[in-house]
């Protein structure tokens, strides 16, 4: 598709432009109405951009055309969460979650004036991020929340902030869930210093991935120096929470039989660090074998940074021992990552994946928007379910519908 093509998206009613204050600019957006409002209009936008492609304006307010009760609201939710207000982060992080068209706006406009107010703080830190990422994934029943407890407690108790953010892959496919439905963290949940959030209850994994994204964002406007990101090792869900901390660390109980089965292979890979969980009782020598079983097992796998070997250790949450170990790993980990440079050029890439999450999820809200594909969708997936015709044919068949009624032909 040539730059032509995206010409109608770009040039978008007046009305439903906005300028975005981001730390790199102020640039003018042009947003996704409804398909049905789309004008098709060629005015040629080429005298508009800047340098950089977009356009660029002084006045974010007026420009976004806030009624006052939205700058209102805006001032206060923003005002609040910079102050470090628990309640106004859970509701800004309400308002990134949100399906409602005028509210993402709103999120949008708020979440770039967070980043640009972290991107002033963090340049007073001679460039480097003031707040650590840490991903932490196993499968169900590893052990996970406990941990979490009792780590995150250490933490606030040392004067940490901590937040706690879930991404349940559950929730993507089934609306159901496989963490939120008993009471996890309680401990950490009451702890002023401490931050849970819950994972969103619905919405697609790229969904979540954005919100997630933009929640860990919003938690470091509010002054939380650690953010920890949990899922459960199902689905894609770890791949994607990888791809958004600074360090990805893998759970794994003592369990008995095949321990390495059920753990995919690749997310070892992409694991800074492994941790036997349950170390303590009649699980101690179990949890003694299954550390070195992946200390081969990481041995044999190529190194992914100059400045780190993955490591595994054993703690137990419920006699905190190694705990305190753990945590000095993890910190080395960081130093290790800034002084080389290695946490901030993961932090650039995630950047990209993070946009291309986002341009995934709505190309695909526009495919399945558009009412040509919006008519042939049930019938052809009917006729796919019967087996009366190929996945492969119904595929072109959608896309060949979507293609010729489309601005976004090739
Ligand atoms: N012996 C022992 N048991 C533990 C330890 N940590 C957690 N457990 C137990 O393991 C079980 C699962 O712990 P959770 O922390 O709920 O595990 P989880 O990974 O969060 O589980 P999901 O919510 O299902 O993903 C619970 O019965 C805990 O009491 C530990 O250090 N030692």
């Amino acid at each position: 598709m040539g730059v032509s093509g995206l010409l109608p998206f770009l040039q978008r009613p007046s009305h439903l432009r906005h300028v975005i204050t981001t730390p790199w600019g102020r640039y003018l957006l042009h947003h996704s109405p409804p398909l049905d409002t789309l004008t098709h209009s060629r005015r040629p936008i080429h005298n508009s951009l800047n340098a950089r492609g977009m356009c660029v304006e002084s006045n974010l307010d007026s420009a976004m055309g806030l009624s006052p009760p939205e700058q209102r609201l805006l001032n206060k939710l923003y005002e609040g969460l910079i102050s470090g207000q628990r309640a106004s982060l859970a509701e800004s992080i309400t308002l990134v979650e949100t399906q409602h068209p005028r509210k993402k706006e709103l999120a949008q406009v708020l979440l770039q004036k967070v980043l640009a107010y972290r991107k002033k703080q963090e340049k007073e830190n001679g460039g480097k991020p003031l707040a650590f990422r840490v991903g932490l994934s196993g499968p169900p029943g590893a052990g996970k929340s406990t941990f979490i407890e009792v780590v995150g407690k250490m933490l606030t108790g040392q004067g940490h902030k901590v937040s706690v953010l879930a991404v349940d892959p559950s929730s993507c496919t089934t609306g159901g869930s496989l963490m939120g439905d008993k009471t996890r963290m309680t401990e950490l949940s009451r702890d002023m210093s401490a931050f849970v959030r819950p994972s969103p209850t619905s919405g697609t994994l790229g969904g979540v991935t954005r919100t997630t994204n933009e929640a860990i964002v919003l938690c470091e406007g509010a002054g939380y120096d650690i953010v920890l990101v949990e899922t459960v090792g199902v689905g894609q869900s770890e791949f994607a929470v990888a791809d958004m901390v600074d360090m990805f660390v893998l759970l794994i109980p003592p369990a008995g039989g095949d321990e390495l089965q059920g753990i995919k292979r690749g997310i070892i890979e992409v694991a800074d660090l492994v941790v036997v969980t349950k170390a303590d009782g009649d699980l101690l020598v179990p949890a003694r074998r299954i550390q070195a079983e992946y200390t081969s097992a990481l041995k044999l796998l190529r190194k992914k940074s100059k400045s780190w070997n993955p490591k595994v250790v054993r703690v137990s949450s419920q006699t905190g021992e190694g705990v305190p170990e753990l945590w000095s790993k993890m910190e080395a980990f960081r130093s290790a990552g800034l002084s080389s440079g290695d946490l901030q050029a993961r932090r650039r890439t995630q950047h990209r994946v993070w946009m291309w999450s986002l341009i995934q999820e709505n190309v695909i809200r526009h495919f399945q928007e558009h009412p040509a594909v919006r008519g042939a969708l049930p019938q052809l997936e009917d006729q796919v379910t019967r087996g009366a015709i190929s996945p492969g044919l119904a595929a072109d068949l959608l896309l060949k519908a979507f293609s010729s009624s489309s601005s976004l032909r090739p």
